[in-house]
């Protein structure tokens, strides 16, 4: 008895403490997690969360949800909180409003191992080494004044493509193939100052298709060892050690090359000459190693490569299935022609309706529907809701360019509204988000836009364009989208071209 009576005072001596500690602790943390006002959330299965939702377009998907869950709902990728923002409101709330605690991004698994550890622009964490990087890209990579120096690359390309497309009259023409190499041909010129070739296009593919795979431990953290066991992690690593091998390579090339010919003259300079300049000059205030400077030339893969091409791919499908639209552009640019043979970037500035074709074009087919996720890094209220640190979050970019409350048939193909709207790309609108908006907003815009303008000018001045005999009607032209690093066509735009003079 008395063995039992000294036991219990041990054990109640032991425990006591324990229960006056943890049973308030647990109720104040159950309090106030019931308390927290959350926005609402679909029911969700245990480890995958709502993941199983998202099908094979999740802009769509989400746009769905967000009709019968509201413009700000919660769901969890895996075990990841992930705020799904879908009205033009809610998204200056987390664009504008609230731009620095929402100006993170989550840490992914690929973007991780690509990207030197995340040391690149887009998916750095936000702080001093983001805004370093950034303001390097925006002075002295993509200014205006460098993409006007980029001007010949862009004419002397487009002039390629318009040969192509001449020497082709009459037969089928894989449109969508020769606006990536479009594409690719002024990346590789300006990033590198090389052409592209077989070998680097491969490289770069398999780089951009890397971005496209589900990593398990991007969602479940506590199940990443199945992305090494499906060999995710394996390719990822080769990837991202031959690229790194070319891209030492090339750097070398510049480094020689430099110590060769000296610094005679900024013209002609790449991106690479451009970054190893600031590297040396020690005026700059910028510091920085060799992997950064070769995570920015990946980025400027990353952002550029399928963005512009896949625009010019969309608004070309949307000019072929809307002949009216297709003749009043053409009607526009020849006005501004006059008469002579090709166009040149200093007639875009009066090509309105061009402009608005472009517009109401990325309106309905957003390149990046969902922009690129961003992450609280600290709590806060969001209209109303309260909104924990380390929330990822979403902006259905596409959705709110598609709400019927804020645009009039949405669904209908009609330039004509951005006749009427002064809307700039610049992400100040937020009922029209293609490139972004805020701190993380594009820097590429200027870049973007003039390879589109120049090259859709030019292509309707000097063709009129028809889809290749099949039985197809303009208006049947399948539309129907690919979802992955950036947002296409899921079959090529094959068409025919016809001279108009
Ligand atoms: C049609 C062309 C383009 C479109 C539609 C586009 C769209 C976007 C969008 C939606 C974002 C995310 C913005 C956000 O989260 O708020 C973004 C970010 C970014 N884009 Fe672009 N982009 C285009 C061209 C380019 C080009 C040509 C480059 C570089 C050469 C580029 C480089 C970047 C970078 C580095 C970021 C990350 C910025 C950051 O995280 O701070 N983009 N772009």
């Amino acid at each position: 008895m008395e063995h039992f009576l000294s036991s219990l005072t041990f054990l109640l001596t032991l425990f006591t403490p324990i229960f006056l500690i943890f049973i308030p602790t647990i109720w104040v943390f159950l309090h106030f997690k019931l308390k927290r006002n959350l926005p609402p959330s679909p029911w969700k299965f245990p480890v995958i969360g709502n993941l199983h939702q998202l099908g094979s377009n999740p802009h769509r998907s989400l746009q769905t949800l967000s009709q019968k869950y509201g413009p700000i709902m919660l769901l969890y990728f895996g075990s990841i909180p992930t705020l799904v923002v879908s009205s033009a409101e809610a998204a200056q709330e987390i664009l504008k409003t609230h731009d620095t605690t929402f100006a993170s991004r989550p840490n992914l698994t690929i973007p991780n191992i690509l990207l030197y550890g995340c040391k690149d622009i887009s998916f750095s964490s936000y702080g001093e080494y983001w805004r370093q990087l950034k303001s390097i890209v925006v002075i002295h990579l993509l200014s205006n004044t460098q993409v006007k120096l980029l001007q010949n690359v862009r004419e002397k390309e487009i002039g390629r493509l318009i040969d192509v497309l001449g020497e082709n009259c009459g037969s089928s023409v894989d449109l969508s193939a020769l606006f990536d190499s479009l594409t690719e041909n002024i990346i590789y010129m300006a990033a590198l100052g090389k052409p592209s070739d077989g070998e680097l296009n491969k490289l770069v593919k398999q780089f951009l298709d890397m971005f496209t795979f589900f990593s398990v431990g991007s969602f479940v953290p506590w199940l990443s060892w199945l992305d090494h066991l499906t060999g995710l992690v394996g390719r990822a690593k080769t990837v991202a050690k031959e690229f790194d091998e070319f891209l030492e390579g090339v750097i070398e090339e510049h480094v020689a090359k430099k110590a060769r010919e000296g610094t005679k003259s900024n013209e002609g300079e790449d991106f690479i000459d451009i970054l190893l300049n600031i590297q040396k000059d020690e005026t700059t205030g910028f510091t920085f190693e060799r992997y950064t400077l070769k995570a920015i030339i990946l980025d400027v893969f990353l952002g550029g490569m399928d963005t512009a091409s896949k625009s010019l791919e969309w608004v070309m499908s949307e000019l072929i299935s809307h002949p009216k639209v297709m003749k009043k552009l053409q009607h526009e640019v020849a006005k501004i022609a006059q008469g002579r043979s090709v166009l040149v970037e200093d007639d875009l500035e009066k090509m309105h309706y061009l402009k608005a074709v472009i517009k109401e074009s990325l309106r309905i087919h957003m390149p990046a529907p969902l922009l690129v996720p961003r992450m609280s890094t600290k709590d806060v209220k969001l209209m109303g809701y309260d909104i924990p640190t380390g929330t990822q979050v979403i902006v259905n970019a596409w959705a709110i360019g598609r709400d019927p409350t804020l645009w009039e048939e949405p669904e209908e193909f009609r330039p004509e509204r951005f006749l009427e709207k002064t809307f700039n790309y610049k992400g100040v609108h937020f009922e029209w988000l293609a490139f972004g908006s805020g701190r993380r907003g594009c820097p590429g815009i200027q870049f973007g836009v003039a390879i589109m303008e120049l090259a859709l000018a030019n292509i309707v001045y000097k063709f009129d364009l028809g889809l290749p005999n099949y039985g197809v009607k303009h208006e049947d032209l399948d539309m129907s989208e690919k979802y992955g690093l950036i947002l296409h066509k899921k079959s090529h735009l094959l068409v025919t071209t016809s001279p108009r003079f």
